[in-house]
């Protein structure tokens, strides 16, 4: 069976590429991925402390942001909205090839509390579509403006891609920790001289300079209006990610750090150096939506 709502876990939808042995499996739940196996490797990370009784978002794999990144005075609505812990609907497979396997989910308002609904009033369609083939992973949200009256948002894929922890050999004299490859080996391309919002400064603005950006310490910054066709995510041996946006404007990058790991109740005070967030969506600016009016936007994640 190529994708079914597992019988033992009825809340989760397992997909197999049969002609590669792919697969991913993605919660009901915010219609959160929670992993993707390509040559038999996990390349999403999920916490070792994630919350999965659908109390809290998920910590990792990939939760959809909707329809308000973080918080926005103007909503009462919990941080990074209600997408990612709202119940979606299982649409089903949308196409079965040798070549890949596609399947779909679906928010409208009804699925919303009345607390929710009340927040944010407007009448909307989410379709997620979740796509995979024998290397590569797509995700391609569209809104739809059901209402009738144009509404505002933002959106975001919050994707925690694995970073697995390998023994890299070196010259002796031996040192362990030397020899690990970790969150703070791998080198991020594709970002160079486009301005940044750093969360971590006081939302400083600056413009990025540096040809291979990497991780050292805590790291939350917003990438505005990405226009290199791909971001490259090299994690120091040979191998990585590729990720490519269509429809939407800005990337966000996250790492929580050691510091701040400690005090994140669904992270594993040791987990944070096992992901990085490549984030994409548009955050920058709200999104303006006509009445009947559909946006598209998504990720190709490429595993190297
Ligand atoms: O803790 P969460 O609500 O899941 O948010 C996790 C992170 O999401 C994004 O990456 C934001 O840029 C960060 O500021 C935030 O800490």
């Amino acid at each position: 069976m190529p994708a079914l709502l597992s019988h033992s876990q009825p809340h989760i939808v397992s997909i197999h590429h049969a002609a590669s042995a792919a697969s991913a499996e993605i919660y009901l739940y915010g219609a959160t991925l929670s992993s993707w196996k390509t040559k038999g490797k996990e390349r999403l990370f999920v916490s070792t402390k994630a919350i999965l009784d659908e109390s809290k978002a998920i910590r990792g794999g990939i939760p959809v942001v909707f329809p308000v990144f973080g918080t926005q005075e103007q909503f009462n609505l919990p941080q990074h909205g209600f997408a990612r812990i709202s119940k979606w609907e299982w649409l089903g497979i949308i196409t079965e090839t040798d070549e890949e396997i596609s399947v779909q989910f679906g928010l409208g308002e009804a699925k919303l509390t009345d607390a929710l609904r009340l927040a944010w009033p407007n009448s909307f369609r989410l379709t997620y579509t979740v796509t995979l083939t024998a290397d590569m992973l797509k995700t391609v949200l569209s809104v739809k403006n059901e209402g009738s009256n144009a509404f505002e948002f933002n959106t975001l894929l919050h994707t925690y891609l694995s970073v697995p922890l390998v023994i890299v050999p070196t010259p002796l004299p031996f040192r362990f920790d030397r020899n690990l490859q970790d969150v703070s080996r791998i080198h991020i391309s594709g970002l160079t001289g486009h301005t940044f919002v750093d969360k971590v400064a006081a939302n400083a603005r600056h413009v990025e300079d540096r040809e291979l950006v990497t991780i050292q310490g805590e790291v939350d910054r917003v990438y505005v209006d990405v226009q290199t066709p791909e971001i490259r995510v090299d994690d120091g041996v040979g191998g990585g990610y590729v990720v490519r946006k269509t429809g939407v404007r800005d990337t966000v990058v996250w790492n929580i750090g050691a510091e701040k790991a400690r005090t994140m109740a669904d992270m594993g005070d040791n987990d944070w150096p096992h992901y990085i967030c490549v984030e994409v969506g548009s955050v920058g600016e709200l999104v303006l939506l006509g009445r009947g009016e559909t946006w598209t936007g998504g990720q190709t994640i490429t595993a190297l």
